[in-house]
């Protein structure tokens, strides 16, 4: 048949042609990706890389499923592999500080367009896609979150933490059931909202820890893939759906509405200057902070300060108090590793109404450890988080045999700049060449043989990520966790009982953002 005689036949089926003309575009797209794309000389499995409906199949509709899929296709393809069209993920603990480069040597990391389409506060620093863009807001966050800073809420949140766990002895020897899930997030969203913005909205005041943000805050990251792969989403349900449909899907979000009112209507008072911060609070806040930064107009606007807090809460509420979380279930799930730790802390703290500072807390081995193991197990986040090198980047593997390259072979690519490239922390932190026997909780494993802390395992530890786009909130993080954590075992520690709480609601089970549980329960205990 030539080829004028299909163009009329095309020419006067409308539907066929459609039909047709995809069906060219398809393959001639699958034939470049695989042929001709910039990548081609990086091996992947063949439908993720011809087609992103694959990735939307297991993250959208089986629900953050693509991640289990990684240690398959790395063990056939080595450290490096191509996991999209246009995206490398990386298993070499080697090249981790390659891709989640530090500023030195001029090298620049963007944010891949893509990954950022999940989190669309474009004028937070999370959000910020360009590294110098980045660079300039990060430097308005750095002198609020810096050690000497943070140490300034030290005493603050020693009574907040006291504040709080007395709400939990509340329960003790009554034989009601506490919810320590809803308690910690409770705490750490009064903790950061009171440093951050000078208020809280008293959520570890109340007995039951209702109503709290941890229903929202989840769902939120929920969404994270379907918002990744559905663009229009995410203005549809910001400017189109009305609240009160919102609040009939889901009622909880009622709290998370009140909640963003008022740090909007703080960002609002501070601009309209109804609101003298330093002097109301005590405290400096982070919005006085940016705006009395040396920095452009454009970047103390209403939006970004309003993103900037969004940010906050994202990226702190959650991660530390999952952290706590999982820090209580592990210890009371292993009896021996929690007398270890309370041995230590009574020996360091025989006076529990007599805190030492965070800075002695932190030299404690064992709580150290302890910290650290929890850290891997929680793992702030659990996806793969793109960084997006400036430069062309010559990547070599090591000849030794390990996990992901079990034949030693010498793996060289170029790989051309701009290419969004990342790893995982949930698979670098259970890649058995660095961390042994991933699955089981080992707070020894941090120690060496005198029990002091080593660092040998830091090569594979990214709970906060690494490098220039890493979480500027690291100083207060570590310092709330040690106050908490050995506040709450001093307190708790030989008086709590895990109540009917299963692992599989500890264990990972799909790709949220974070590390998805089976059940969201939480975690339930008896005090005695
Ligand atoms: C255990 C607790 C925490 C963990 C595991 C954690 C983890 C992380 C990680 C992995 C990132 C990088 C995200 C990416 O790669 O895209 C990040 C960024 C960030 N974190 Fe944290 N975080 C924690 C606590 C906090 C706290 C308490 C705050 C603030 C109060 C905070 C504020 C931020 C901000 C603002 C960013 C964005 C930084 C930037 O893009 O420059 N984080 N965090």
């Amino acid at each position: 048949m030539e080829l004028a005689t299909v163009g009329a036949a095309l020419g006067a089926h409308p539907i066929l042609a459609i039909i047709v003309t995809s069906i060219v575009y398809f393959w001639l797209l699958a034939f470049y990706r695989l042929f001709l794309h910039p990548l081609a000389h990086i091996p992947g499995p063949k439908l993720p890389i011809i087609t992103l409906w694959y990735e939307f199949y297991y993250d959208v509709i089986l629900g953050g499923k693509t991640l289990e899929k990684y240690p398959e296709w790395h063990k056939k393809y080595g450290p490096i592999v191509r996991i999209n069209a246009d995206e490398l993920h990386c298993m070499d603990p080697a090249f981790v500080d390659t891709i989640y480069a530090s500023a030195s040597g001029g090298r620049k990391r963007d944010k891949s367009d893509f990954y950022l389409r999940a989190f669309p506060i474009y004028e937070s620093c999370f959000g910020t896609a360009d590294h110098d863009l980045h660079r300039l807001r990060r430097a308005s966050l750095n002198p609020f979150f810096s050690r000497t800073n943070v140490r300034e809420f030290e005493t603050s949140i020693k009574q907040y933490i006291n504040k709080s766990f007395d709400q939990i002895d509340s329960y003790s020897k009554t034989g009601e059931v506490c919810n320590l899930t809803l308690a910690f997030v409770s705490l750490s969203i009064d903790l950061i909202t009171y440093v951050a913005f000078g208020w809280d909205r008293g959520y570890a005041n109340h007995r039951d820890f209702e109503p709290n943000l941890f229903g929202p805050l989840r769902a939120s990251m929920g969404m994270a893939h379907a918002l990744r792969h559905i663009p229009f989403l995410y203005p549809l349900m910001s400017e189109w759906i009305p609240e009160s449909v919102m609040l009939k899907l889901d009622p909880k979000m009622s709290e998370w509405i009140m909640f963003e009112k008022q740090i909007f209507q703080t960002v609002d008072d501070v601009f309209d200057s109804k609101q003298e911060w330093s002097k109301h609070e005590g405290h400096k806040t982070i919005f006085r902070e940016i705006l009395d930064g040396n920095f452009p107009a454009q970047e103390k606007s209403r939006n970004r300060l309003k993103e900037g807090a969004r940010e906050v809460i994202g990226a702190g509420a959650l991660t530390t108090s999952t952290a706590i979380t999982y820090l209580s279930y592990y210890l009371h799930a292993n009896p021996s590793t929690l007398e270890k730790l309370n041995i230590e802390l009574e020996t360091a703290i025989p006076d529990p109404s007599n805190l030492p500072p965070s800075t002695e807390l932190e030299k404690l081995p064992y709580l150290n450890g302890c910290l650290h193991e929890t850290l891997r197990f929680s793992c702030g986040i659990a996806s793969r988080s793109p960084r997006v090198p400036h430069e062309q980047i010559l990547y070599t593997s090591s000849t030794a045999p390990s996990t992901y390259n079990p034949t030693g072979k010498q793996y060289t690519y170029t790989i051309p700049a701009r290419t969004p490239m990342s790893t995982s922390p949930y698979h670098m932190h259970n890649n058995p060449d660095v961390f042994p026997e991933p699955e089981k909780w080992m707070p020894e494993r941090w120690l060496d043989a005198d029990g002091k802390r080593h660092n040998e395992l830091d090569i594979g530890f990214l709970p906060f990520s690494k490098g220039t786009r890493g979480c500027v909130g690291i100083n207060f993080a570590w310092m709330v966790m040690h106050i908490e954590a050995a506040m709450f075992i001093r307190r708790f520690g030989r008086r709590m009982r895990l109540y009917e709480t299963a692992a599989d609601e500890m264990v990972y089970d799909h790709d949220c953002f974070e590390v998805g549980h089976a059940s969201n329960k939480g975690i339930r205990v008896l005090v005695d």
